[in-house]
């Protein structure tokens, strides 16, 4: 119970906008309660005089008030379930957007750690679970304690004696609930994490469906799934049995309710303290009084499920971003580009090894600084940090002489643009993905940023041009063309700082050489930080670093550098690195 108040408690504060709206429903719920109350108390009017006296005269007075009440009750059921329905959806959209809102400013290690299809059920069946317990179940407990108490009241007022044997047995209701509440749980927390697990298997094995392909990995992709299925099944099974015999043990309290009931109305009625009539209606009465008894039980048992859902969503909201925005960010300004990097050092969070450590170097206005070094060195982290996915654990980073925690992210992320490893593309239109640089941009200045980029002429071949739809993955444009559209993209930014990582990584040499040129147009002017293996550049760049094991080994110009002879000459002239190796 812990568990369903501490999830309770924060999810709450979310139904705020929302409270006036359930105090709407809540009225509705207990005008039904009543109008089923009053049904029943003329059901037990009509046994009594219509029934046992026979008289059809008797009869139209409490039917037609049963039926008017059976139609208000319809009216506010309808109306009050409606509203229940639209107020619980609002409540997931809202609950979606929050976490949505939080992941997507989660730090990279983040999607690392959790597999995406998780993410996803966390997103969708969570949120859901969620809901069932801070509206749903708010609704269902109401209703339902009010018509248990409507009913018990009017049971009492009915036959005190009779009704009191029925309450007496109510609470193994309850004692049922308690004691399944944990089976539940557990095996919906399992449920949950296998239904992540298969949306992960299967999205993780459909994007990979080459490399599957390719080399005969089928049967282990389907064993993979089936792995995570038979899991679900498990839980699925285990829960369903739970639930299943939780309410076959009701069925059996009740029917001994009934039998007790009837038992003690047989002694009743041979003592004439009672008629027949009165005890059908009060047999009939039990057939409402057990459902709201039951469902209260049952809610038990579906708070607790949700609380699995809960803690998963807890998890998540749990987890801070890496960063944070400045509580007062320094006023926006022109920037020059001036790009620093003092003592910076850095670890990943969970990890005990430096990936970068004490870093300094400046970059000026206008200069191409090339950093390079050997796979694992540390060069994307330096990236991570200058555009600020990161803060260095020891040190600063600094733009314009500026601390970058002190800048608002968005002002350093307008001003710091970055084309990263991996080509990125929206879902979208070609014209929509370049758009994304600068939204609002005008068409004429798209295509001056496409035809800056080489990439108008490929576009404007295309049976669609700029309206042609791609999307990750997508089959309609080679690499070196999605790779041209990504620097129209970072071209019409038109940010004074540019981060480059691995720009011809992927492409083959004649792609390579194509990009090369829109790249040196994007460089123009822009003080560039550019991350690559490829050492074709590096006669032009202002300076090269040279990164190895997370420090920086060797800084100065290619000529320099090459005259010194160290690490930076090893990596542009493979075949010395061999002779130094055979030379040792
Ligand atoms: N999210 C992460 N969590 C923990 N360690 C990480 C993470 N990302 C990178 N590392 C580690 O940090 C070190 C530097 O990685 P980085 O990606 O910066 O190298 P790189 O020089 O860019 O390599 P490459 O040229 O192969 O892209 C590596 O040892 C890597 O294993």
């Amino acid at each position: 119970m812990r568990e369903v108040r501490e999830a309770f408690a924060r999810f709450w504060p979310l139904t705020r906008g929302d409270r006036t709206w359930l105090l709407l429903i809540i009225g509705c719920v207990v005008v039904a309660a009543l109008a089923e109350t009053a049904s029943i108390l003329l059901f037990a009017q009509l046994t009594d005089h219509a029934l046992k006296a026979g008289s059809l005269s008797a009869f139209w007075e409490p039917a037609g008030a049963w039926l008017g009440v059976a139609v208000i009750g319809a009216i506010v059921g309808y109306l009050g379930n409606s509203l229940a329905v639209w107020t619980a959806e609002r409540f997931v959209l809202r609950l979606r957007a929050s976490v949505f809102r939080h992941v997507q400013d989660l730090a990279p290690d983040f999607f690392q750690k959790h597999r995406q299809g998780d993410l996803v059920e966390r997103l969708t069946g969570d949120v859901e679970a969620i809901e069932q317990m801070v509206v749903s179940g708010v609704v269902g407990t109401v209703s339902a304690a009010f018509s248990a108490v409507f009913y018990a009241t009017a049971a009492l007022w009915l036959r005190w004696d009779l009704a009191l044997v029925t309450f007496l047995l109510a609470p193994l209701f309850l004692v049922a609930a308690r004691r399944f509440a944990g089976r539940i749980k557990t095996a919906s927390q399992e449920e949950r994490a296998a239904d992540g697990a298969i949306t992960s298997v299967v999205e993780e094995s459909l994007g990979n469906v080459v490399l599957t392909q390719a080399y005969n990995r089928r049967r282990a992709e389907e064993k993979r799934l089936d792995r995570e299925a038979r899991a679900w099944m498990r839980a699925s099974v285990r829960g369903a049995r739970a639930s299943e015999m939780y309410e076959q043990f009701v069925e059996v309290v009740e029917t001994l309710c009934v039998l007790a009931v009837i038992g003690l109305g047989a002694w009743e009625i041979s003592k004439g303290r009672m008629s027949l009539g009165q005890l059908l209606a009060f047999a009939a009465f039990l057939g409402y009084l057990y459902p709201p008894i039951r469902n209260l039980g049952q809610l038990g048992l579906t708070l607790t499920a949700a609380t699995a859902g809960a803690e998963r969503i807890q998890e998540i909201l749990d987890t801070e971003p890496a960063v944070t925005e400045p509580a007062e960010p320094v006023r926006e300004w022109p920037v020059h580009g001036w790009v620093s990097f003092h003592g910076a050092s850095f670890r990943y969070p969970g990890t005990d090894r430096e990936s970068l450590h004490d870093v300094t170097f400046t970059a000026g206005p206008g200069e191409l600084v090339i950093v390079t070094g050997p796979s694992g060195a540390g060069k994307s982290t330096l990236s991570k940090l200058l555009t600020r996915f990161y803060d260095p654990t020891a040190g600063v980073v600094c733009l314009d002489g500026v601390p970058l925690p002190d800048v608002s992210l968005e002002f350093l992320r307008e001003n710091v643009a970055l084309l990263p490893q991996e080509t990125l593309i929206l879902h979208g239109t070609i014209r929509e993905n370049i758009e994304c640089g600068r939204p609002g941009a005008s068409r004429a200045d798209i295509e001056r940023a496409a035809t800056d980029a080489v990439a108008h002429d490929f576009i404007s071949a295309l049976p669609d041009g700029y309206d042609t739809e791609i999307a990750p993955g997508t089959a309609t444009l080679s690499g070196g063309q999605l790779q041209r559209i990504a620097i129209a993209r970072a071209m019409l930014r038109a940010a004074p700082v540019l981060v480059l990582d691995e720009p011809t990584a992927g492409l083959d040499s004649i792609a390579a050489r194509r990009v090369v040129q829109p790249l040196r147009r994007l460089m123009a002017g822009r003080t560039t930080i550019m991350i690559t293996h490829d050492l074709s550049l590096a006669p032009d760049a202002d300076r090269i670093l040279v990164v190895d094991g997370g420090r920086l080994v060797e800084a100065g110009t290619h000529d320099e550098l090459m005259a010194w002879g160290g690490a930076y000459a090893r990596l542009a002239t493979p075949e010395l690195g061999y002779l130094a190796a055979r030379s040792v």
